[in-house]
């Protein structure tokens, strides 16, 4: 993970002054998904790269250890060893970036990783993931107990309450509290962009979330019905990069929720490289939050290796 973000005070007269020019940001999330991605040959090298930014997710009600068991194993090997091999990196240590379940399952997939002897970070979802609805106090807890439990990263949601009535300030203090719950953990914060309502919010929540110390920002929690777009994006990484200028720090990105392509991975490499620059372009500013995406960046990654696609059953549970 990227150094940590200390956050600033509150600077509401930023806040207030924030306008986003719609018009503009829809044109570039055109632009960006009209790019010709990297010729085929530099392909698969994209793709290894985009499968090394995943948090490898799975948030449903009806995990349990051994589906957590399966997906700890999955990502500390996550393409078939021949493919790699033939690619030449076999011995080049191929990982996800992290894996990311609810907080009552971190305790079960710190386990199974210690048990591979795996150092990949387990991420949290916390603070009442996904809605954000329950008292402050019990969403405080529940950080601290995912922490104690081994999580190194914890993914909270913000309060939209609070964005979509203007209370930033609130926010600011809510989130500032979450962090020093997180401790030595680093934070992500989920915006919930669905729920935001206009761009205006989405940077204004962006920027008080940096200001509060988060070292990323995300875009969704997978859970609401619009999740990771493009257009939202290129706001909150405008955010990202006013931040840096404003401060010199460098706060990660994590879009999320209904990224199931490999093509798409490429996109959000291309956003990342073209918009903040080559130093977004690994997992210490960079996740992709998802939990069927690597399937397909596996099949993707199994044709260019052997020149057709593969069977469901010639490739493990992704
Ligand atoms: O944070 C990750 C998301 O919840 C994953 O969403 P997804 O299941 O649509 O990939």
């Amino acid at each position: 993970m990227s150094a940590r973000n200390p956050g600033m005070h509150l600077d509401l007269e930023w806040v207030s002054k924030v306008r986003v020019n719609t018009q503009a940001v829809l044109k570039r999330a055109q632009q960006i998904q009209g790019r010709k991605v990297a010729k085929r040959q530099w392909q698969a090298a994209w793709l290894l790269k985009a499968l090394t930014c995943i948090d490898l997710t799975t948030l449903a009600g009806d995990d349990t250890p051994s589906n957590v068991h399966r997906l700890c194993m999955k990502a500390t090997q996550p393409i078939r060893h021949d493919l790699l091999k033939s690619m030449d990196m076999h011995d080049k240590g191929i990982t996800t970036a992290a894996v990311c379940v609810y907080p009552s399952r971190v305790a079960d997939a710190v386990k199974s990783l210690k048990a591979a002897n795996s150092s990949l970070p387990v991420a949290s979802v916390a603070t009442g993931f996904p809605a954000g609805q329950t008292p402050l106090k019990t969403r405080l807890e529940e950080v601290r107990m995912a922490v104690e439990d081994g999580a190194m990263e914890i993914d909270i949601v913000i309060n939209r309450t609070l964005a979509l009535t203007g209370q930033w300030a609130a926010l600011y203090d809510e989130i500032k509290q979450f962090r020093e719950a997180c401790g030595e953990a680093h934070m992500k914060t989920i915006l919930a962009v669905g729920e935001l309502g206009t761009f205006t919010n989405v940077y204004k929540a962006s920027f008080v979330s940096m200001m509060a110390g988060s070292e990323f920002i995300k875009t969704s929690t997978g859970k609401e019905s619009v999740n990771a777009t493009y257009p939202v994006a290129i706001v909150m990484v405008r955010a990202i990069r006013d931040y840096y200028l404003k401060t010199g720090h460098k706060v990660g990105f994590k879009p999320a929720g209904g990224i199931r392509t490999a093509q798409e991975s490429l996109v959000w490499l291309t956003l990342m490289k073209e918009d903040l620059g080559d130093d977004w372009l690994n997992p210490r500013l960079f996740r992709l939050g998802a939990s069927s995406l690597l399937a397909d960046i596996e099949r993707q990654i199994y044709h260019y290796v052997t020149g057709r696609y593969a069977a469901y059953h010639e490739l493990p549970m992704a």
